[in-house]
């Protein structure tokens, strides 16, 4: 596998000359978005595709002047201007001092250990690993999944077909990690005095162990034994709900392997406009007046339409100086050309008390080209309903007569502010299903209501939702309508807007309630399989009927599952289950239909997946001969 030698910039340098730009795969003249290449060759350091670093005592601008001017037109402005020092990243200062210290103590004190570096995708983590190794004169050693098997004689799961012998990239990167660990880097002409001190860096992970994180696990305890330099993982967030980070490194293994874990978050606007800002004023110095700064609401919008990530804002800024060509095409359009939504403008409250005449944050402007798929974390996506934010129109004649005078005396009760928030984007930004966005609502809005009544209204609107959806045949398209009418009438409900300040959230009883109920019917199906009957036949009818039998023929699971559920009259109730609170960087859950788990449980065998909370059946082969088995004495008194 190759590496490059991170510390030498001179060299560094001179190798980029020849190493394919990062979007040399495409047509000329176009430009990806993606501002990487995933196809890398086998094994290659991801440094070798970086542009080369800045030299000690340049200044920053005058380093990326110089850089500008060496490269070509078509150079994706993510690379060539990416950050060379710490005060160039657009990282949270603390969180570059935590990747620092950690590193600093890998490396001198404490040989090797493993960091997991989390947060969405294209916060930085990446560049500031780069800075940082580069600053402290580490040499980055990266895997890279290998796109083709190469032949690899010496791997033990070797597999030979007709000639053909190849190993599997979970071997590889055993492989990779046992000899990056082991060997030192070979010194190559050029590397001068560089320093032996290396970081191993992994961000592709072999598909193996997406199926079998176990794999991966079982590499990781061989590694952290013989560990001798420091192993950097980087898992992106995704917000549709798979969380890569929790399921290859789940809390236990952290535990076990003393791994480190820091989470980055997005890149913040205003350090995102100030890159945006620096980068559009040199590429137009660059240009020689054919490229003109772009406008401030232009960049203000590229900042809030990535979403935290700054390379997608880059890449945007990019094809927005393109803007000549793509304004006549009319596929940009600038703010100036955008309608106009309301004829009075709307501010939020604090906002008019601080006085800005900023536009506020909620309306968050669509972009044509270039916008990142916006996504809120269900904890942010439900404190905008929750909080009810509304505004008041900005312009005094229009707040006077217009909307009040607009409703007939008898309605003028329903009169509201304007909303700051549109509540049906607010749910697809979630990325939840409109009924289950529902159901955290109505889980949570209690604490956000000041006045008995206007929760009596509120528990209607979301019975009326609860409603529209209640017929499976007209679920699918009336999911969406219930949720508008469980968030506006939320929303509208809440007639006071009394500040409540922070409150915690929490995940809907029902979800424990429908996990319990899963449960029951799997035990049930698997212990009174031989009645050929559904779960909730076996639930509903047999069993409290063999709970009032003083005789019934059962095995011991079988008599401690009808006490559990036969008898529910006769049952003492613990109290309201405990709550499960809802973090704020946690994706929404989306539970599967029962209806479709039950499906799927009638196919699998059921003694393999039989719940631990449940009681055991002893044997199958018991439970499948019923008069074979020892029949107790069941008191049901
Ligand atoms: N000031 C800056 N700070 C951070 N990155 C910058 C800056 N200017 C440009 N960039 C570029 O933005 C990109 C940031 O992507 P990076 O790979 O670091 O993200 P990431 O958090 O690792 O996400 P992913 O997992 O998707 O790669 C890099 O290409 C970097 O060169």
């Amino acid at each position: 596998m190759n590496e490059l030698p991170v510390g030498d910039k001179a060299a560094s340098r001179r190798v980029n000359h020849w190493v394919d730009p990062s979007f040399i795969d495409l047509p000329e003249g176009s430009i990806s978005l993606s501002g990487r290449r995933k196809d890398r060759p086998v094994l290659c350091s991801k440094a070798e595709l970086k542009r080369p670093r800045k030299r000690k005592g340049e200044t920053s601008n005058c380093h990326l002047l110089k850089e500008s001017a060496q490269r070509g037109q078509d150079e994706p402005w993510v690379d060539r201007y990416s950050p060379c020092s710490q005060a160039e990243l657009a990282v949270h200062k603390r969180k570059i001092e935590e990747v620092e210290t950690w590193i600093k103590v890998h490396t001198s004190i404490s040989k090797g250990g493993i960091l997991l570096l989390t947060g969405p995708s294209g916060c930085g983590k990446t560049a500031t690993v780069q800075v940082l190794s580069l600053e402290l004169g580490l040499r980055i050693q990266e895997w890279t999944n290998p796109t083709n098997l190469e032949p690899y004689s010496n791997s033990q799961c070797e597999l030979r077909v007709s000639n053909f012998s190849c190993s599997s990239q979970l071997s590889q990167f055993q492989e990779f990690l046992l000899r990056a660990n082991k060997y030192n880097c070979l010194k190559m002409a050029g590397d001068g005095g560089t320093t032996d001190m290396k970081l191993i860096l992994v961000e592709d992970f072999p598909n193996q162990f997406y199926r079998q994180p176990g794999s991966l696990h079982d590499i990781l305890r061989r590694f952290v034994k013989t560990s001798r330099c420091p192993l950097v993982f980087i898992v992106s967030d995704s917000l549709s709900g798979d969380s890569s980070s929790r399921f290859l490194f789940p809390k236990e293994i952290q535990e076990e392997l003393d791994i480190s874990s820091i989470s980055f978050n997005p890149v913040a606007p205003t350090t995102m406009l100030k890159v945006l800002t620096c980068i559009s004023t040199l590429e137009a110095k660059k240009s020689c007046g054919r490229m003109r700064v772009p406008e401030q609401a232009l960049l203000e919008m590229l900042c809030s339409g990535s979403s935290g990530d700054i390379r997608s804002a880059i890449n945007s800024l990019q094809f927005s100086s393109l803007a000549d060509t793509l304004l006549e095409q009319g596929l940009w359009r600038t703010k100036k050309d955008r309608p106009v939504m309301s004829k009075a403008r709307v501010v939020s409250r604090s906002n008019q008390r601080k006085k800005k005449s900023k536009q506020p944050k909620e309306h968050e402007e669509e972009q044509a080209i270039g916008g990142k798929d916006a996504s809120l974390f269900l904890f942010r996506a439900l404190g905008k309903i929750l909080h009810c934010k509304r505004g008041i129109y900005e312009d005094a004649e229009v707040s006077e007569g217009a909307p009040e005078a607009g409703l007939p005396s008898h309605l003028s009760h329903h009169y509201r502010e304007p909303l700051l928030v549109d509540p049906e984007l607010v749910v697809e930004r979630s990325h939840m299903s409109g009924e289950f966005f529902s159901l955290y609502l109505h889980q949570n809005y209690l604490d956000f209501f000041s006045e008995v009544e206007d929760v009596h209204r509120a528990s209607e609107y979301l019975s009326d939702a609860d409603l529209l959806t209640s017929d499976w045949m007209s679920r699918d398209t009336m999911g969406n309508y219930g949720c508008s009418v469980a968030t506006r009438g939320l929303l509208h409900s809440n007639s006071q807007q009394v500040y409540v300040g922070f409150r915690p959230l929490h995940k809907p009883n029902w979800w424990l309630v429908n996990k319990k109920h899963r449960e029951n019917c799997l035990a049930a199906q698997s212990l009174f399989r031989s009645f050929c009957l559904t779960p909730i036949s076996l639930q509903t009818e047999l069993l409290p009927y063999l709970a009032k039998l003083t005789n019934p023929m059962s095995s011991q699971a079988q008599i401690t599952f009808i006490q559990d559920v036969g008898q529910m009259v006769l049952r003492r109730f613990p109290g309201r289950l405990k709550l499960e609170t809802l973090t704020d960087k946690e994706p929404g859950k989306l539970e599967r239909d029962s209806e479709e788990e039950e499906k799927e449980e009638s196919h699998c065998g059921v003694e393999e997946v039989l719940p631990d909370s449940q009681p055991q059946p002893v044997t199958n082969q018991v439970l499948l001969m019923d008069e074979n088995l020892i029949i107790e004495e069941y008191d049901s008194d």
